[in-house]
């Protein structure tokens, strides 16, 4: 039976949750006396009218600051009503964006107010600004809406949104355009309106921005983002580890909210609320993923219809999130990652059967984090408890380890080499000690060389007088005879050598003759006999050869009458073999031999002439075309 009267009311509402609450009906508690506390539609209605209207009024506001037409059009605090007539016709927003980005719309059309002109001239030009707007605001990447939301029935909260993240990017750009920005739609815990805990659930559009703690944890995250996307890390370690910051950034938003309000020190929490305030902290995160302009998302508005419809929502704003992050090529994760949150929280907060008051709930985070903490690795926990800021991570998550690890290794290969390089320098430095050593030895043996050298030559130089003075004192000039043999068929007793003594004396006997007449004795430096080779006959002349290249003048020659065998002696009766060479091809041979010995040191030019002297007549035997064959004649040398 239906009831009529609120207290009633709130009885049938206790059993029928799903169909009965939205919003804030999820945030229900049990009090101390069993009874079941909540709030109504009409009060959450008006909260969410009042913080709606609170940032329609900021809205508006930075409209009349940045446009005279604004300032004249719009009120300090317009209605809903008010606010998108006075914007429907597109001329203050194009204004205004003009401002903020200068030249985004270059043809904005002045809307004449001529009612006569009839609807649909002013719906054309109406919806021309307002489609550049809406064009150009897309172009920026900023948040923007559908015309309809405008029209009556619309969500003009979206305008406020798309007009307050313009405000922001204008903001932004004039301080400088670094760092991230935000946009109107963010949550700011620390100014949630005292008394109304509530009006967090209907927040898309509150009208508020992150404090400066909260925005350094987005930053930190989105530092975090961008390092990992850069490095190579093992995919499973990197989305724990992202998680893990994920669920700490989302905690810390729930313990901040917590500490910072004091509404609900005796309120219990359930696990609606702590739905709500997690997928405020994923949309939170979108938007500021958004506003790096990466891409638009539409963030749903969280609008509690019971539990398969959270579940929705809460999907769908993880699956903008991480589309925003998927799409801006930065590491994503799972949404059951973070699902495994709300399901711990959620075990957490059930308890023993009641919800938590708000310092055992903080307890239970604390608990959370610490066990969260034991999932990922001792260095990634490290990072958390030092704030995330960048250069820790780098130093703390498994890449820095695997990095100080190559460092370490090569600084260890550096250490050994430095060794080996003091070690080589050492056994260079010994080799130079010993080179030198050895140096020292060389050059001292050189000076003994050179001493050993000069005394050399100096005996080389006695020897050479001393040999050429022998030759002297055999005789400058040294008269040699040579006995022909007589032929085979000539008997010996037909020789006129009678007899060859050993000093070089040879008697001559004539037959024809008797008494002393019949034998003469001559005398020459030394005498062959018939039976002597040419080898023999060269010893006594080979000496010579040698004072040839010591600078004595020499001279060799035959003489004889007729066919006595000058030529025999002198060249031989045949030149192809050695044994029968002369005495001319002999120091000849010789000659070049000692020129061979000798060329280090003294380079000879040896010259060969062959004349004939008859008749008084000196003749060259070398020409053989004859010409010039008579003294004087043409000279052939040879030199070696
Ligand atoms: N010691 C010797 N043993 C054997 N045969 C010899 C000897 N001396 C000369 N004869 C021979 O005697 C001949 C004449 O010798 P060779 O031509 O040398 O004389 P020659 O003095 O040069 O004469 P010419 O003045 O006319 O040129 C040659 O047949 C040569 O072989």
């Amino acid at each position: 039976m239906p009831q009529e009267t609120d207290h009633r009311s709130n009885s049938v509402i206790l059993n029928t949750p799903s169909k009965n609450f939205r919003g804030l009906k999820a945030l229900n508690s049990l009090t101390n006396n069993g009874t079941e506390e909540f709030i109504d539609d009409r009060e959450l209605a008006q909260r969410k009218a009042e913080a709606a209207a609170a940032r329609r009024n900021e809205a508006a506001e930075w409209l009349r600051q940045m446009d005279h037409d604004a300032a004249e059009a719009l009120p300090t605090e317009p209605s809903e009503e008010h606010f998108c007539q006075s914007l429907r016709n597109g001329l203050i927003l194009c204004n205004v964006l003009n401002k903020v980005n200068p030249g985004a719309i270059p043809k904005v059309v002045e809307i004449p107010i001529i009612e006569t002109e009839g609807a649909a001239q002013t719906a054309i030009q109406y919806f021309e600004n307002m489609r550049n707007f809406l064009v150009a605001v897309g172009r920026m990447k900023l948040l923007t809406f559908e015309v309809s939301d405008l029209e009556k029935g619309g969500s003009s909260g979206k305008v406020v949104d798309c007009i307050l993240c313009l405000k922001g990017y204008h903001e932004w750009r004039q301080s400088g355009g670094v760092g991230v920005w935000k946009y109107g739609g963010t949550v700011r815990i620390t100014s949630f309106p005292k008394g109304s805990p509530s009006s967090l659930i209907g927040s898309e559009s509150a009208d508020e921005s992150l404090d400066e703690s909260e925005s350094s944890q987005f930053e930190e995250l989105l530092e975090y983002l961008h390092l990992s996307s850069e490095v190579a890390l093992e995919e499973s370690k990197v989305l724990t580890a992202l998680t893990f910051l994920f669920d700490h950034f989302a905690i810390g938003l729930l313990q901040a909210y917590l500490t910072e309000t004091n509404e609900l020190d005796d309120f219990p929490l359930n696990t609606m609320v702590i739905d709500i305030v997690l997928r405020k902290a994923v949309k939170d995160l979108s938007g500021l993923l958004i506003s790096q302009g990466n891409q638009v998302v539409e963030i749903p508005i969280i609008e509690t219809e019971g539990a398969a419809q959270t579940a929705i929502q809460y999907f769908e704003n993880m699956r903008n999130f991480l589309v925003a992050v998927g799409r801006m090529k930065l590491l994503t994760f799972e949404v059951s990652d973070l699902e495994k949150l709300g399901i711990f929280l959620k075990n957490t907060l059930k308890g023993n059967g009641k919800p938590l008051l708000k310092h055992e709930f903080l307890q239970s985070i604390s608990k959370y984090i610490d066990k969260r903490s034991g999932f990922v690795s001792n260095d990634f926990s490290k990072f958390c408890v030092c704030g995330g800021k960048g250069k820790t991570m780098w130093n703390n998550i498994n890449y820095s380890c695997e990095k100080t690890n190559v460092l370490d290794f090569q600084q260890k290969q550096l250490e050994e080499l430095k060794a080996s390089f003091h070690l080589t320098k050492l056994e260079v430095q010994q080799a130079h000690l010993a080179w030198e050593q050895e140096l020292k030895k060389i050059v001292h043996h050189t000076k003994d060389l050179e001493v050993a050298s000069s005394s050399y030559h100096k005996v080389l130089e006695e020897n050479r007088q001393l040999y050429n003075k022998v030759q002297d004192l055999k005789g400058a000039i040294r008269v040699y005879c040579r006995v022909k043999p007589l032929p085979n068929e000539q008997p010996d007793e037909q020789s006129t050598v009678d007899y060859i003594g050993e000093n070089g004396n040879i008697m001559i006997v004539n037959r024809h003759k008797q008494g002393k007449d019949a034998r003469k004795m001559f005398t020459f430096n030394k005498v062959f006999g018939g039976n002597t080779t040419q080898e023999q006959i060269y010893v006594d002349t080979q000496p010579l050869i040698r004072s040839v290249l010591d600078g004595y003048n020499v001279c060799i020659f035959a003489y004889g009458q007729t066919g006595s065998g000058k030529t025999y002696t002198m060249s031989g009766p045949d030149i192809t073999t050695k044994e029968t060479w002369g005495v001319n091809y002999r120091a000849l041979r010789d000659l070049f031999q000692l020129t061979e010995t000798r060329k280090d040191f003294i380079k000879y030019e040896v010259g060969v002439q062959m004349i004939e002297i008859y008749n008084e007549q000196v003749r060259d035997l070398l020409v053989v075309d004859g010409s010039q064959r008579r003294y004087p004649y043409n000279s052939f040398f040879f030199s070696r």
